[in-house]
């Protein structure tokens, strides 16, 4: 197998004192959809967090293509964090901004294109996530689905290898919330993205991902990591039984 695109060892997550994960690792291969799940407060959030690098681990290391994030600082740091891009459950668009404007900051603040080639590359970027025709819209004016599309077209601008989703589906009906999964897949096909995707809707899960590493608070770690198919027909503890289906305790 080649080398991983992001490998996680060892880490330890916590917050002064207070410990929310331990010895956590994990590897994930360039052109996965890899999940990260578990129920409320397990750690889903601050894994991310760690992973893109806005959080410094109590202790473990994290690569990223290649590269040692934990040991980075400085110049190197920022030129590694710019190598990926994250979308955020909010989706954060600027609201003065058109959509187009948004999908453009990165590529002012960070490329020295020319303007031409800078509003190309952002056309394109809006293509891909099939808002060509929605450039010149203020966010408000876009419904949910749109503004994620449109949240994942802006972390496209610079052309990451990796792209970090945090409850994509969020507050989305289940129509716009599968087709969102099927951006997601296309994205991953077509352009051979790697995708990490904090959620915990079953049905997303499903329909994305490669593997799925599931978190849980009282262990203070992870408790499982295969396949969603293989969570749920050979769950290897209660737990993992219980969320694949939808148990109560
Ligand atoms: N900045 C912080 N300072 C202190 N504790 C925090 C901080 N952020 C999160 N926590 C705590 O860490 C634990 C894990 O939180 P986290 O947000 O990572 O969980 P999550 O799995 O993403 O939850 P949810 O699904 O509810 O968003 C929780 O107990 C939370 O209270």
């Amino acid at each position: 197998m080649s080398e991983p695109i992001i490998r996680v060892e060892q880490l330890t997550c916590a917050y002064g004192p207070v410990t929310v994960l331990r010895d956590v690792s994990f590897s994930v291969q360039a052109g996965e959809v890899f999940v990260i799940l578990g129920g409320s407060g397990c750690g889903k959030s601050t894994l991310l967090r760690h992973l893109i690098g806005l959080e410094r681990p109590a202790a473990g290391r994290i690569w990223l293509d290649g590269a040692e994030l934990t040991a980075s600082e400085g110049a190197a740091r920022q030129a590694l964090m710019r190598g990926f891009g994250v979308a955020y459950q909010s989706g954060a668009l600027f609201g003065s901004l058109s959509v187009l404007e948004n999908v453009l900051l990165p590529l002012n603040e960070f490329t020295s294109l020319d303007p031409a080639a800078r509003e190309l590359v952002a056309r394109l970027k809006l293509r891909q996530v099939g808002l060509e025709n929605y450039a010149d819209y203020m966010p408000a004016a876009l419904s949910g689905g749109m503004q994620k599309r449109a949240a994942i077209a802006r972390a496209l601008a610079l052309d990451p290898r990796i792209l970090f989703l945090d409850e994509p589906s969020a507050g989305l009906d289940p129509v716009t919330g599968a087709e969102l999964d099927a951006l997601i897949k296309r994205l991953a096909g077509t352009l051979g993205l790697t995708f990490v995707v904090v959620t915990h809707e079953l049905a997303s899960i499903f329909a994305i991902a490669d593997r799925a590493l599931m978190l849980d608070k009282s262990a203070q770690g992870m408790i499982a990591l295969d396949t969603p198919q293989q969570l749920r027909d050979h769950p290897p503890s209660a737990p993992v039984r219980r969320f694949f289906h939808r148990e109560t305790a």
